[in-house]
């Protein structure tokens, strides 16, 4: 079922947004602690019946607070490096429900990641496969192991972020998924427990799912029959959301009675790994109009915030909601291009935006901002790194009353990253 873009239901309060802006400066992410339970909640309730564990593509938000609030209610983690295990387990994530993906883990992080006693690694390549074996034997461990496969799906997605096509980086060769697993069976610090897939993010489509579903299905059954002991499918993630420019979009709802129609007989431990479906929504860069300048064919509205703290419009020519904070109903609509303040003309967030007409110092929130938002920030231009803030409240009452940073967590005794 397609589902209608609606702007984001993240309504932010001059009253509120002035303080936040006040007191960790601008620009600045907030989050609602409210969505992301929400979201969580949405794929836990789906998955009722299904063994299945949903672990947080922490690449999409490694915000420590956000961390600990998934994990204290029930998801693991999908990491990438050692840094993002760190974290996950820093922010109280058990090991045994963190899944490690990713096609260059170096040797420290997976010894790391054997020590911790994580849950499963999700291995991509040949001389990864050796390389953890050996590591493994030199830590007198076993290392748990499903192997990434790619399916030779196209997601229908952007280029840069497609993954499951033949010729992407990820994941083993349909063709050499026979030899891999037979190798696997051999080295003596793996033990073969699962299958693995990631075809691709920000999927608006139920069909490449259900193709590439049907060929890890039949994949697990055929491995079983050669004696392997596949216990764990783990379908990745990839399940998109409602941006400006989404033509349509898969609900949570819709993407879960998929997968438990093709995988419910299964008879394995289902894992996902979903990371923008959970945070995208949960979040807005908060910013300040720095200047309106007036050129002779524009009107450039320019922000404080920029590509260095939001790059997905630059990296991917990516569509955010851009609304002023305060609304003024009878301000007339001015077109503006709004742009940061960075010396590249790709620091552009929207071009020939109508807004009502805005003034310097006046607060803007950019939408969708809670998933690879903050976690793709750099230093470019020396700029700061934009602090993050997850606050309580719901809706419309976010940040109204309740400017409250997670308190659960003790600040002083995380490492620092
Ligand atoms: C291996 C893996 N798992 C999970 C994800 C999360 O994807 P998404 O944020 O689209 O759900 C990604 C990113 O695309 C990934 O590479
Ligand atoms: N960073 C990308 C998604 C990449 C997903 C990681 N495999 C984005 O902002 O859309």
């Amino acid at each position: 079922m397609a589902i209608a873009y609606q702007q984001q239901e993240l309504h932010i309060e001059q009253l509120a947004a002035s303080s936040l802006l006040q007191r960790y400066g601008s620009p600045c992410y907030v989050y609602s602690k409210q969505q992301f339970l929400a979201n969580f909640h949405a794929f836990e309730q789906a998955a009722t019946g299904l063994d299945a564990l949903i672990c947080f593509a922490v690449k999409a938000n490694s915000n420590l607070a956000v961390l600990s609030l998934l994990g204290k209610a029930g998801a693991g983690a999908d990491v990438v490096s050692g840094g993002e295990l760190r974290r996950a387990l820093a922010a109280g994530i058990p090991a045994e429900r963190i899944v490690y993906s990713g096609v260059g883990k170096n040797s420290a992080d997976m010894q790391l990641a054997l020590n911790a006693g994580i849950l499963q690694f999700n291995v991509e390549s040949v001389p990864e496969l050796e390389r953890l074996s050996r590591v493994a034997t030199e830590c007198g461990k076993v290392a748990a192991v499903a192997v990434r496969v790619n399916p030779d799906v196209d997601a229908g997605t952007h280029e840069k972020i497609a993954t499951g096509k033949a010729e992407n980086k990820f994941g083993i060769a349909w063709q050499q998924v026979d030899e891999v697993y037979a190798l696997a069976a051999r080295l003596p610090g793996i033990s073969i427990q699962g299958v693995d897939m990631h075809i691709g993010s920000q999927i608006t489509s139920l069909t490449p799912y259900r193709t590439a579903f049907e060929r890890m299905l039949e994949l697990v059954q055929r491995l079983q029959a050669m004696g392997h002991p596949i216990q764990t499918i783990d379908i990745g993630g990839g399940l998109g959301v409602l941006y400006p420019d989404t033509k349509q979009a898969v609900s949570i709802a819709d993407y879960m009675a998929l997968v438990r129609e093709v995988f419910a007989n299964s008879q394995c431990r289902l894992i996902m790994e979903p990371g923008r479906s959970l945070a995208a929504n949960t979040g807005v860069l908060l910013c300040q109009v720095e200047y309106i300048k007036q050129g002779p064919q524009k009107r450039f509205l320019i922000l404080d915030a920029a590509m260095n703290d939001l790059l997905r419009p630059a990296m991917y020519g990516a569509v955010h909601d851009v609304w002023p904070v305060r609304q003024v109903p009878e301000r007339e609509l001015v077109r503006y291009d709004v742009v940061g303040p960075v010396c590249e003309t790709g620091d552009t967030f929207s071009l020939g935006q109508l807004l009502p007409e805005l003034h310097a110092g006046e607060a803007v929130a950019l939408g969708q901002a809670g998933a690879y938002g903050a976690v793709m920030a750099s230093f470019y231009n020396t700029r700061a790194i934009t602090p993050e803030v997850l606050v309580s409240g719901n809706q419309s009452a976010l940040i109204r009353r309740r400017i409250e940073v997670d308190d659960q967590l003790n600040w002083d005794q995380l490492p620092d990253f």
